[in-house]
């Protein structure tokens, strides 16, 4: 079991130690975890986001670790060289296409969301999200037109193949949950969109069993607050993905809850919590680090095939949560380390 730690920006370094004293903590035979540099504590050491020796220690291993990426006093260098492109650069050299992340209200948290009780409570969902491609990865630039104006572009594109995979993986998850898919697009808009809901349709007919629906994101954004727990699996591209699964979070109490994994065919994965580096709170011990502990267990099971081990990790957040462990991040007073420890104690 190799596994690449990247712990990278801000509170990345902090969270990811609690999830490997959780991965330390279960004895698991052959693991070894080896550390490597990414982001904008990488670009200070070695003048790049994602080195070379980062790269090679990503191959050598079966899954990768992650915290977080992002400085904003390094937000002035050209877009090749920000801390971001760590992660975005690993997405792509790895192949990594498919995001998953799961969003559900823990026992005792159903009071402490965004939403009120009685609509919380109902969520259990899984965004799939395209993460190889879209307006993230399409051409971009900033010109000056002829009239002197400033113009900055990204171009927005999916090729079918592109969306075919991810549907099929929209699809497959919706066969092990509740067998309901929903395509969140703006096919009303986007030619990007209407080859997406396209293909989607023709994918569906590899699935018959599964209940393909198609909603337009901003009302899946509405509908999202207003009656979540419609929801099984959602499979959208990589903008409305990110954005949907930040507003997600509030829905079940934090965004420091909130784990992912990124797959690429096969069983690779790189799992990091779908927050950033936190900067306003990085430091201070202050960060929840739920989100890259449920990680690790999403490693687990994905890459790893360790099922058992991965519900172990998942009861014991949920127990410390039960028990009213909670960060700043759900109003409690719990630092980083004692909830690290309160997991730990369950386990
Ligand atoms: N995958 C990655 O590495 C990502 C990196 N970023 C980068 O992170 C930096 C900060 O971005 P923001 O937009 O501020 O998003 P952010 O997710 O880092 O923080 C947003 C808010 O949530 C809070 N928060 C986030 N994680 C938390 C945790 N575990 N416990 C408690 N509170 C938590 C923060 O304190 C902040 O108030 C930027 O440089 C951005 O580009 C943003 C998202 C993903
Ligand atoms: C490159 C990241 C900053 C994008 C992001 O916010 C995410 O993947 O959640
Ligand atoms: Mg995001």
């Amino acid at each position: 079991m190799r596994i690449a730690v990247f712990a990278g920006d801000g509170i990345g370094p902090e969270v990811t130690a609690q999830a490997v004293r959780v991965l330390e903590a279960l004895d698991l035979p052959g693991l070894e975890l080896v550390e490597g540099d990414v982001g904008g504590a990488a670009y200070r050491k070695h003048g790049h986001p994602l080195p070379q020796a980062t790269l090679e220690i990503a191959r050598s291993c079966e899954a990768i670790l992650f915290g977080a990426v992002g400085d904003f006093t390094l937000d002035h260098l050209e877009r090749a060289l920000r801390p971001e492109q760590a992660v975005l650069g690993l997405r792509k050299e790895l192949g990594l296409f498919a995001n998953l992340r799961p969003a559900r209200v823990f026992k005792g948290l159903e009071g402490l969301t965004s939403l009120r009780p009685e609509v919380a409570q109902k969520i259990d969902l899984l965004i799939v999200r395209e993460l190889n491609g879209d307006v993230y990865f399409g051409e971009k630039g900033m010109r000056t037109l002829d009239d002197g104006r400033r113009q900055g572009w990204d171009m927005m594109s999916y090729a079918e193949d592109e969306v075919r995979r991810i549907a099929h993986s929209g699809f497959r998850a919706a066969m092990t949950r509740g067998k309901k898919l929903c395509s969140v697009d703006k096919a009303n808009v986007l030619e990007t969109s209407q080859l997406w809901r396209d293909v989607m349709i023709e994918v569906s007919a590899e699935y018959p069993e599964v209940e393909l629906t198609h909603m337009y994101v901003d009302n899946a954004a509405m509908q999202l607050v207003k009656n979540p727990g419609q929801f099984d699996v959602v499979v959208t591209g990589n903008l409305f993905g990110d954005i949907l699964s930040d507003q997600a979070s509030m829905c079940v109490g934090s965004i420091g809850l909130l784990a992912s994994a990124s797959l690429a065919e096969g069983t690779y994965g790189l799992y990091e919590p779908i927050h950033g580096s936190a900067p306003d709170i990085a430091g201070k011990g202050l960060a929840n680090p739920m989100a890259t502990i449920l990680s690790a267990a999403m490693m687990l099971r994905h890459s790893f095939g360790l099922e058992a081990e991965a519900v172990r990790i998942e009861d014991a957040v949920a127990a410390a949560l039960a028990d009213g462990i909670k960060g700043g991040d759900l109003g409690g007073e719990a630092g980083t380390q004692e909830i690290g420890d309160a997991v730990l104690a369950r386990l």
